[in-house]
């Protein structure tokens, strides 16, 4: 079977694991990564092509498949919206050691970690990330661009708005509501609904200044 060709933008941490989940699938030749600030030449085996000005030219070589590897919820927003103008498509990377169940809906530009868990009914929109051995429950909507980190657990029903960080470790209970462009910090306990653009820590978690 050909195999797709595709660009990882990025050259970070998060990108090295993109790398290895694309390199357990017989799906897409990794053409090379782009960057703004890492030029170093490898990264886990794959080479550096430039900044992200080269992916013009890549286009017109027939490139046509992306991976954006940047945890950066603001910014990884700004390259999706960007680079499916100019006619990209942003790959799904779910590694074939999470479980993503037949009755979930996933969008595109999706990276699902490995050990993660997306159970039934869940929705994971555009360019959202689940992070290593995170649990997103049955009926949880997690809304673009956000980015749930590692270890996380959002039980049932749980409603996550556009753009919104959960930082590692954090635990949600049922049918709780976050607004969009919120971060909720590492450990966090969240037993209420928590609005738009606030940073909320703490066990229960609270807004904090
Ligand atoms: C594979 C990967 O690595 S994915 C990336 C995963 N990354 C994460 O999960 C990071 C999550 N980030 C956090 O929790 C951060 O601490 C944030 C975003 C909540 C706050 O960051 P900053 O604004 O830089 O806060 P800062 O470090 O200055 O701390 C401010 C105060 O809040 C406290 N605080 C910060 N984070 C937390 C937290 N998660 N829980 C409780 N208190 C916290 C600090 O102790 C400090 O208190 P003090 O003023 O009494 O000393």
């Amino acid at each position: 079977m050909q195999r797709d060709k595709v660009v990882i933008i990025g050259g970070g941490g998060h990108a090295k694991v993109i790398i290895d989940i694309l390199n357990s699938s017989n799906r897409y030749d990794i053409v090379g990564f782009t960057s703004q600030s890492n030029h170093q030449q490898n990264l886990c085996g794959v080479q550096y092509l430039g900044d992200d000005s080269i992916l013009s030219s890549l286009m017109l070589e027939g490139i046509k498949y992306c991976s954006i590897a940047i945890g950066d919820n603001k910014i990884r927003k700004k390259l999706f919206d960007k680079l499916v103008k100019e006619g990209f498509t942003p790959i799904n990377a779910i590694s074939p050691s999470a479980y993503v169940s037949s009755s979930a809906r996933i969008g595109n530009g999706v990276v699902i970690m490995p050990g993660a868990v997306v159970n039934a009914s869940a929705i994971i929109e555009d360019n959202v990330i689940i992070n290593t051995l995170t649990g997103i429950d049955h009926d949880c909507t997690i809304s673009a661009h956000s980015h749930i980190a590692p270890g996380v657990s959002l039980a049932g029903g749980v409603f996550v708005g556009e753009g919104t960080f959960i930082g590692v470790g954090s635990s949600v209970i049922p049918e709780v509501k976050i607004g969009e462009w919120t971060v909720i910090g590492a450990g966090s306990a969240v037993v209420n609904d928590i609005s738009s653009h606030v940073t909320v820590v703490g066990v229960p978690a609270k807004k904090y200044i």
